[in-house]
């Protein structure tokens, strides 16, 4: 199975949750702006994951978006995530991605999850990373149901 973590990332805290999901699928991650739809030829498993920017998907994560036509995922099992800070006014980018996810006829295999940082930089909040390989864990037990 291949397994490809796309990902965007101002400050370096969205791309160590990508590492550590990649490293837990055993895959690798890219970021976004260095990939097109084009060459996700051969990827079975499509992991999504960026910053929330203005109370959406990151500007970077929205082009990327924007490429991909109606039907263009069939076949591709998927997930996304984002990074978000600890506020009750925080957004959303992973659920968004989500339905565009679908909307490409991706097969979704795990509920949208944000990852908290403490700040507009980071670091990220203690345990995060522990609960992004719990989560990259949940995608593979699906993948095998
Ligand atoms: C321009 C900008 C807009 C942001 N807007 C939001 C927001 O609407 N909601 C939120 O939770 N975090 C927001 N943030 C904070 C990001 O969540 C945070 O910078 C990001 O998760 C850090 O991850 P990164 O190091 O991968 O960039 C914003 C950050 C920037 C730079």
């Amino acid at each position: 199975m291949s397994a490809l973590v796309v990902f965007d990332s101002n400050y370096g805290n969205t791309e160590s949750v990508a590492a550590a999901i990649a490293d837990a699928l055993g895959g690798s991650a890219v970021l976004v702006s260095t990939v097109s739809p084009d060459s996700l030829t051969g990827v079975d498993l499509l992991v999504l994951g960026c910053p929330i920017n203005g109370w959406r998907p990151s500007p970077r994560m929205l082009a990327f978006l924007d490429q991909l036509g109606a039907g263009s995922l069939r076949g591709i099992q998927a997930a996304a995530f984002d990074t978000r800070l600890r506020s009750p006014i925080h957004g959303d980018a992973a659920g968004k991605v989500t339905r565009k996810l679908k909307s490409a006829g991706a097969h979704v295999l795990a509920r949208p999850t944000g990852f908290i940082v403490e700040g507009k930089t980071g670091p990220l909040a203690d345990g995060e990373l522990d609960r992004a390989r719990e989560w990259a864990d949940s995608i593979v037990t699906a993948l095998a149901s």
